[in-house]
């Protein structure tokens, strides 16, 4: 994700000049029950050779206050774009949103002051102790001096780093690094915190503790948390997910929920010869199912799979196919990110089989789900 500065930048002033005719006013968003709600946001930039780049398509979003909310999508999709927006960073081309009670167009000092915001690239000075670069921090927040140290020290102690206050920032792990940052981003005790993959590039230990600080975080404080990531036990373990994929939300709700909206289980089988297995189950399976190969095996996806395994192997037994393993798996949330964007949670783009029926030619799901992005 790209960090959204320079001529982006909202400058107050001019938000203040918003008309009331302009794009943003057609979108009232709800009362403050909500930590953050967007209607119809917006973004574009312009394109190369006058073109426009869609980033951010007309979001509509709720996130209650106090709820770990995945925000995920493929390369490109809008998730920065959008943090940029609910973090008064980017000015939205047309549509509303409101940030811990703040007009993210007419308020945007309130917003980035009520917000904590962790990017991936680390702002901190290696040389300076952790301490020191929690004064900095503090101080350009405007925070008195004296209240400056009481906050650091208490966000160190929430962040288990008290015994290396003096240490220079060099010197900590990975992990020990991003829950300073996280420190950082709670001196001024933002009620929401937007954290941009934070966990990307650390160790699963470091993983599990950065983790364990943000659920504590919540616990004790009643934190907001919106994160970006990509790693599908992350998403797994929030509230809610919403996946956005070319600027448009193409899914929202909790992880269970979404799941569960696939229906199908994945059954993978594995046989002497796949490539003709990949015929006899074509002639087995219900008329509207894709049936693929890959290195995995022949895969396909249908309801109550394990239900199916012996139809399949007794069919190709029938044809001399010996099937040396078969397996159905309930869908995980990578399928249900698949589903919905045509990609793998991590980046990558395996052929699989789309859940559900096969869409007709020309549909979009099916494209996707073809790799045709
Ligand atoms: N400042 C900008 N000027 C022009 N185009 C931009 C700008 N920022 C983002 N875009 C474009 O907007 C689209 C969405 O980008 P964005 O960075 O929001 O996606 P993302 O989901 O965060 O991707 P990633 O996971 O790769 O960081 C992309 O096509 C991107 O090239």
């Amino acid at each position: 994700m790209r960090r959204h500065t320079g001529d982006d930048d909202l400058a107050p002033a001019a938000l203040r000049t918003a008309a009331p005719a302009s794009p943003h006013a057609a979108h009232p968003v709800p009362g403050p029950a909500y930590a953050i709600s967007t209607r119809g946001l917006v973004k574009s930039y312009p394109g190369p050779e006058g073109t426009t780049t869609h980033a951010v398509r007309g979001l509509d979003l709720d996130v209650p206050r106090g709820e770990t909310f995945a925000f995920l999508g493929p390369n490109g999709a809008g998730k920065s774009t959008t943090i940029a927006m609910l973090c008064a960073l980017a000015r939205p081309t047309s549509g509303r949103a409101t940030v811990a009670g703040a007009d993210v167009l007419t308020q945007p000092h309130e917003v980035r002051q009520r917000v904590g915001m962790l990017f991936q690239r680390s702002a901190m000075d290696p040389d300076l102790t952790a301490e020191q670069n929690l004064h900095i921090h503090a101080r350009l927040y405007g925070l008195p001096r004296r209240h400056a140290r009481r906050r650091a020290a208490e966000v160190l102690e929430t962040a288990g780093l008290t015994d290396r206050r003096r240490s220079p920032v060099r010197t900590l792990s990975g992990g020990m690094r991003r829950r300073l940052e996280i420190a950082r981003q709670l001196l001024h005790a933002p009620g929401i915190l937007f954290l941009d993959e934070p966990t990307t590039g650390l160790d699963p230990h470091a993983r599990a503790q950065v983790w364990e600080h943000l659920r504590a975080l919540r616990e004790t404080h009643g934190s907001t948390l919106f994160v970006t990531t990509h790693y599908l036990d992350e998403a797994e373990n929030c509230d809610r997910i919403a996946i956005i994929d070319r600027g448009r939300l193409v899914a929202q709700g909790a992880p269970l929920a979404l799941k569960a909206a696939i229906g199908d289980d994945r059954v993978v089988l594995r046989t002497g010869d796949d490539t003709a297995a990949r015929q006899v189950v074509r002639g087995v399976a219900p008329p509207d199912r894709a049936v693929t190969v890959d290195e995995g095996g022949i895969c396909l996806r249908v309801p109550g799979g394990s239900a199916w395994i012996p139809r399949f192997c007794a069919a190709l037994e029938g044809h001399g196919i010996a099937v040396h393993a078969a397996s159905a798996t309930p869908p995980t949330l990578d399928d249900v990110f698949f589903h919905h964007t045509g990609r793998s949670l991590d980046g990558a783009s395996p052929a699989r089989p789309p859940a559900g029926p096969v869409a007709p030619a020309g549909n979009e799901a099916a494209a996707k789900a073809g790799g045709s992005r």
